[in-house]
């Protein structure tokens, strides 16, 4: 379970983080979003024990945080927004380096590489961390993040920058963990598609507060109204157009808008008693990207 009550993080008198409450299950991927300095890293941090609030209470799987976040390290696997690798240490050795940080043995610490780059793709042969690509970069931290097999992961942006096949690969890899690793993923994005696509629950921030938390389909029930689109065909459009919210003329095809099933079916059929012809119905469910920018910075 998360338990967080409060959390105020200020930055000489500037609000980051403006009271943050909220209770989880500690089960699943749990995404954060909001608009640049909304306070997510600020958040993540704080969940990682990496920084304390100024105020507030926070228990993850009943270790408080607060007053004892060197208890939380040994079961937080830690990706920050841009890692810094050795750049003159190769893959292998970078990853024993941090597997003795956590005290194991040679033997673990080469199985767990073995299988984290496997998982990961990644085969870097000898090559140091400095010669790597941005997305091969971000493997090795990836991979540096689980090599003592945590159960709670705290990523902030672990796809920024990369190209979407490398995206995707990391994306299906969180997936997995979670599904037979049982871990518990919180991270933090920009690419709002991937967080409607991997993401269990998702915590909307704007200016430090909470504005939004959530399943997606939580989130379109309170921030998002679904709509119908109709492409149609019709002699005289003047006769229905007060049932559509908006229409559009291509070529000999309309495109109507209309925004709940009452006005869909008026539509249709005064289109078809008007001799008209529905070629297609389509239905749009607001995404995260609508909804934030309905919600505003
Ligand atoms: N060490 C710091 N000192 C002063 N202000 C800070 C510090 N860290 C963060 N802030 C401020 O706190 C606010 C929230 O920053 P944070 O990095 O948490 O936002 P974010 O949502 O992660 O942004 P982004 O999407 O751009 O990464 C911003 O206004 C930022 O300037």
């Amino acid at each position: 379970m998360i338990k967080a009550r409060s959390i105020v993080k200020d930055y000489n008198g500037f609000h980051a983080l403006d009271g943050a409450s909220f209770e989880r299950d500690d089960t699943g991927i749990f995404g954060i979003i909001g608009h640049n300095g909304a306070g997510k890293t600020t958040l993540l941090k704080i969940m990682s024990g990496l920084i304390a609030p100024t105020s507030g209470e926070l228990e993850i799987g009943g270790i408080d945080v607060i007053k004892n976040p060197d208890a939380l390290k040994e079961r937080l696997g830690y990706l920050p927004e841009e890692s810094r690798l050795y750049e003159t240490m190769n893959v292998k050795g970078y990853l024993s380096f941090f597997g003795e940080i956590y005290g194991l043995s040679p033997d673990k610490i080469k199985e767990r590489s073995d299988t984290l780059l496997d998982r990961l793709n990644l085969d870097a042969g000898n090559k140091k961390l400095g010669e790597l690509s941005k997305g091969m970069k971000r493997k090795v931290a990836i991979a540096r993040s689980l090599i003592h097999d945590p159960s709670f992961l705290v990523y902030d942006e672990p796809t920024s920058g990369l190209d979407p096949m490398t995206s995707r690969y990391i994306s299906e890899f969180l997936m997995s963990m979670k599904k037979e690793n049982k871990k518990t993923i919180l991270l933090s994005a920009h690419n709002l598609y991937q967080v409607e696509e991997v993401c269990d629950q998702i915590m909307i921030l704007q200016r430090g507060r909470i504005v939004a938390l959530g399943s997606m389909d939580e989130l379109r029930d309170e921030y998002g109204s679904i709509s119908y689109s109709v492409e149609f065909m019709a002699d005289d459009v003047k006769e229905f157009e007060e049932c559509m919210d908006h229409y559009d003329r291509v070529g000999d095809v309309y495109l109507g808008t209309v925004t709940d099933i009452e006005s869909l079916n008026m539509l249709t059929e005064r289109i078809t008693s008007s001799g008209g012809r529905v070629k297609k119905i389509e239905s749009h469910y607001p995404s995260l990207e609508d909804m934030l920018v309905q919600i505003g910075d």
